[in-house]
């Protein structure tokens, strides 16, 4: 399957999820539209109760006519009995919807199958509307990408869609959905009117002008157009990224051996994921944990005791402690002040609170804890939530991935360069400002950057 997408099911529960997905890189390059009709099942994973099967592409209806007999009314579902028109035999028993275009998902006539659910149902079908020579098989993200050809979605809004499709936290589901319907694509039109609106009134002074005519000041209304896009792009761009949102916020346990990073360790990822002893020196190995806490995508990891053994497996392991340490946004000491790492990241506990025989808490230590009998424990997870918002989008903010971040920085800088040169810098000014915005839609000169995008999405998207 080329896409990664496709056919996934979903690992999470309310404490565990699936590590997200890594793009395997193998983008399928996408033909633009070449008019023929794509067909392709847009429910992965069979069986299951139904399977929908999709057509879009003008012979979408002679096609539905051939096997239905009528095309019922647009967009109401409809009770049909589908036939193979070659010889009559029956297919299923199946829900119709009939979508012409424009007013469609992709512009183009479509048609959804709701079939029962069998690979064999499914399988009848998918043959049957091979034969005709208008049409073949969708490519992986083909019907999404028809959409962005016909001007239904920009490139953020599909990029959005792709994030929606692979959420697993309620914090990912939100920030993808206000991307997918078109909260970055709305502020980029708004800009980029601004700005061509700037230019056109500049380029209207310049020629309507004599030479020399004009004067210190006549451009400030640009200036002004300028300083206000590059503000609301700035205040854009000051929002926490995307990345950690989609990849989880990474929280380490570190400290001396037996200080009870394990224990803890388990009580946080509410499952046994570590091995708990006596020993000191029982964890060697960083184990890594995906959980989803209060819809929030944490990776916790717990981490070999830091100490000098001698013994070669053992110093690995705490090279390796060390090391998701310092790559952690968010590290709990359990050990001594004065060993403590440094940093804004680390917050330091005060661990098997329980036992009478352990020192009171330190004054820099944030919590005293015991996953044994439970005491700190909410307020811990609150600690940990809190500072986890911190370092998350809020939700009154755009969640943005890299591309959409370097597009904006691009049109910031141009900006910046506005006030700097004269009334010929400042033009290309703003011209370079909304041709870096008018990429970050998806508007020209950006083939491989779809095939990449588009080849991402499952077969049937
Ligand atoms: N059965 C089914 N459920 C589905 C989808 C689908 O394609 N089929 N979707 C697939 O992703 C999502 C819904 N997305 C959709 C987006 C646009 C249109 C559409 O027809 N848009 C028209 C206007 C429709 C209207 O306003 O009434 C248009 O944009 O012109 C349909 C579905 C989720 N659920
Ligand atoms: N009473 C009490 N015992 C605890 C608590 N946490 C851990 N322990 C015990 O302390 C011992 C060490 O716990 P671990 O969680 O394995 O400690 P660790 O820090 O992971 O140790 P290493 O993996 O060796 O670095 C075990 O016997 C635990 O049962 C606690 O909160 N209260
Ligand atoms: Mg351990």
């Amino acid at each position: 399957m080329p896409g990664f997408r496709c056919g996934r099911v979903s690992s999470i529960s309310s404490a565990t999820r699936a590590p997200p997905p890594k793009n395997s890189g193998g983008g399928v390059a996408i033909l633009s539209d070449d008019g023929a009709t794509i067909f392709a099942l847009s429910t992965a994973g069979l069986p299951s109760a139904i399977a929908i099967v999709r057509t879009s592409g003008p012979a979408s209806r002679s096609a539905l006519e051939a096997l239905a007999g009528r095309v019922p009314e647009p967009r109401y579902a409809a009770l049909m009995s589908l036939r193979d028109p070659a010889d009559g035999t029956p297919i299923d028993r199946a829900l119709i919807l009939w979508l012409p275009g424009p007013a469609s998902e992709t512009g183009e006539d479509m048609v959804e199958y709701h079939l029962h659910g069998s690979r064999a149902v499914a399988s009848k079908l998918l043959e049957t509307l091979g034969k005709y020579d208008e049409m073949r098989p969708a490519e992986a993200g083909e019907f999404l990408r028809r959409a962005f050809l016909n001007g239904k979605m920009d490139l953020t809004a599909a990029e959005g869609l792709g994030d929606l499709l692979d959420a697993e936290t309620e914090s990912q589901r939100r920030h993808a959905l206000a991307i997918a319907e078109g909260g970055l694509a709305a502020r980029i039109a708004g800009w980029r009117e601004r700005l061509l609106g700037a230019e056109a009134r500049l380029e209207a002074v310049l020629n309507f002008s004599d030479e020399g005519d004009v004067g210190e000041g006549d451009e400030s209304f640009a200036l002004d157009a300028a300083d206000d896009v590059h503000g609301e792009i700035m205040e854009t761009l000051a929002a926490p990224p995307a990345e950690r949102l989609r990849d989880g916020i990474r929280v380490a346990l570190a400290g001396p051996p037996n200080a009870g990073k394990s224990t803890l360790f388990n009580a946080l990822v509410a499952r046994e994921a570590a091995i708990v002893s006596p020993v000191a020196g029982t964890t060697r190995d960083v184990i890594e944990a995906p959980v989803d806490i209060d819809g929030i995508a944490f990776v916790f990891s717990d981490t070999a005791g830091l100490r000098d053994s001698g013994e070669a497996i053992e110093e690995e392991g705490v090279r390796r402690a060390r090391s998701v340490s310092e790559r952690s946004d968010i590290l709990f000491w359990m050990g001594e002040t004065a060993d403590a790492p440094k940093g804004d990241h680390i917050i330091i506990l005060h661990p098997r609170a329980d036992e009478p025989r352990r020192a009171a808490k330190p004054a820099e230590a944030a919590l005293s804890v015991s996953a044994t009998t439970g005491e700190g424990m909410a307020a811990l997870r609150a600690l940990l939530l809190e500072r986890a918002r911190s370092l998350l989008p809020r939700e009154d903010q755009l969640a943005l991935n890299q591309r959409q971040r370097l597009a904006l920085r691009e049109a910031a800088d141009a900006l910046a360069e506005a006030r700097a040169g004269d009334w010929i810098l400042l033009v290309e000014a703003l011209r370079g400002a909304r041709m870096a915005l008018e990429r970050l839609g998806g508007g020209g000169g950006v083939e491989t950057m779809l095939d990449a995008l588009f080849g991402r999405f499952c077969i049937g998207k």
